[in-house]
């Protein structure tokens, strides 16, 4: 099939080299054009595991192609998928000017039957926005074609991200459209070998599952981290009481882990976007307001943690950072706990030497950004080291905000010489307790007295 997709980024990139991987002939168009030049440079704009070799593979077969023509692109594509990002807006709805100028593209430009299918995640109703702003162009133009929207919400993960869109858990598909729900049948065969997978609902609905599926899970997150907190006061273990409910099938193993708060780009904001369609519905919902309430504490607790140990003052000490990404195997800085933790440490006068095996550039950037108004004197104690080991020296603690696997197993023995206190404040409990104190540490994780 020939498909465009507009909007290049992390969902849109995997979301083109993954269709054409099974043989679609994909556009991807941006109006990034940085973005597109790496591409068409045979780069990555982005770190996520296995999309480099299966960029390569399909543009050098020819199925791939990366463009900021925006006619080229409108041209080529029997499906127009849009994959625009939906920032908070400053009331916190999803802001879609983005999805609307795509959308206006579309309609400015087509000159046959198009499926246009949103695959960002847009609040319930967008798609009858997309498509008045489609019939508005073509009545501009005094054009009358007839065109389809669908919703298919993405649910992929970042640094899992080729693996989700190759093996999902289920498709979405949200339209009352009998060509577009043929053509999106045909184009998702390959992905779902259990066809129950592929699920047909109304537009509202399938809008709604996505807000409702990342919802469902930001409030697994906030609750055990706020259970977290109770089970330090009462003296129990997070993680044996993450085992024992997470054996009883109606509860299931994941996304029940304590840690340093959630981040990304899209708990944050689609927490955010629901509290707010919900009020604006006149229902305002508590849970989302709770949800987002309890982790902005959560990405503080390492800082209070910190400062009970140490005092509010903290000039004169060293701290280790091990993890500067929102989560393993990605790059990605938005809304990451450390962007928190680095500012308030630095503000108390501490010195921070910070390791993250990919993200440390992206770091770079957006933590400049976040200190722009700090004085040279604070911005200067933050220093980037590229090693685990480099960050040690001179440190009086360490500090671990992202479970990147290599710092699954140090070496305890050469943490407890390096570090002057020796002692970790652990935000993502990656060790035994006992273990870590057998060498002598001093312990702090979360939800564990
Ligand atoms: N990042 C993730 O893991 C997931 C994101 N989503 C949703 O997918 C959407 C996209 O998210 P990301 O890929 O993370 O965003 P992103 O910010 O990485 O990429 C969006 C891209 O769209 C481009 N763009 C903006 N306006 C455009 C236009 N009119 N024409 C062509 N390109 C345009 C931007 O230059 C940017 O490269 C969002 O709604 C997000 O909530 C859904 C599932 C997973
Ligand atoms: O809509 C989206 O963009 C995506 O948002 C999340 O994916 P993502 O943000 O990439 O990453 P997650 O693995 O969900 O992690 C999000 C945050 O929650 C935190 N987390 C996750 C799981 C857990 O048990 N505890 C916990 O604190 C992570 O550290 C991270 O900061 C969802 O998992 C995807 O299904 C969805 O498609």
């Amino acid at each position: 099939m020939k498909i465009t997709v507009i909007g290049t980024g992390y969902v849109g990139l995997v979301t083109g080299a993954c269709l054409s991987e099974m043989g679609n002939h994909v556009v991807c168009l941006d109006v990034d054009a940085r973005k597109i030049e790496i591409l068409n440079a045979g780069g990555i704009p982005i770190h996520e595991p296995g999309l480099q070799e299966l960029v390569r593979r399909n543009a050098a077969a020819g199925r791939l192609e990366f463009t900021t023509d925006i006619p080229r692109a409108v041209a080529h594509g029997t499906l127009q998928f849009i994959a625009v990002g939906t920032p908070p807006d400053e009331d916190g709805s999803a802001d879609l000017q983005y999805v609307t100028a795509a959308a206006r593209n579309i309609g400015r430009l087509m000159t046959d039957h198009k499926v246009i299918v949103d695959k960002s995640t847009v609040p319930v109703g967008t798609a009858d926005k997309v498509r008045a702003a489609v019939a508005d162009e073509l009545a501009r133009r005094g054009v009358d074609l007839a065109f389809s929207v669908a919703s298919n919400p993405e649910f992929l993960k970042e640094g899992a991200a080729v693996e989700d869109f190759m093996r999902p858990d289920r498709i979405i598909i949200g339209t009352d459209d009998e060509r577009a729900t043929l053509l999106l049948r045909a184009l998702y065969a390959p992905f779902v070998r259990n066809h129950d997978r592929l699920l047909v609902m109304d537009v509202k609905s399938a809008e709604f599952s996505k807000y409702a599926a990342n919802a469902m899970l930001a409030t697994r997150i906030s609750f055990m981290n706020e259970l977290s907190r109770l089970a330090e006061a009462l003296g129990a273990d997070i993680e044996q009481v993450r085992v024992g409910i997470g054996s009883d099938p109606r509860i299931g193993t994941h996304f029940l882990y304590a840690g340093a708060g959630y981040g990304g780009s899209c708990f944050p904001k689609d927490v955010k976007a629901l509290a707010r369609t919900a009020a604006e519905a006149g229902l305002p919902s508590k849970m989302m307001a709770a949800v987002e309430a309890v982790n902005e504490e959560q990405k503080l607790v390492l800082v209070r943690k910190i400062v009970a140990q140490y005092g509010e003052d903290l000039s004169g000490k060293t701290f280790a950072l091990w993890g500067l990404a929102f989560k393993p195997n990605t790059d990605d800085m938005r809304e990451a706990p450390s962007r928190v933790i680095v500012a308030e440490l630095l503000r108390r006068g501490a010195t921070l030497q910070a390791y993250d095996p990919v993200a440390a550039d992206e770091a770079r950037r957006v933590i400049a950004l976040d200190l722009g108004d700090e004085k040279p004197e604070t911005r200067d104690r933050l220093r980037f080291v590229s090693s685990a080991t480099a960050a040690l020296a001179q440190a009086d603690a360490l500090v671990i905000v992202t479970e990147w696997k290599e710092f699954r197993t140090p070496d305890f023995e050469a943490l407890a010489q390096a570090l002057a206190d020796r002692r970790i404040f652990d935000g993502r409990n990656l060790y035994n307790p006992a273990l870590v104190r057998g060498f002598g540490l001093d312990y702090r994780s979360i939800g564990r007295s």
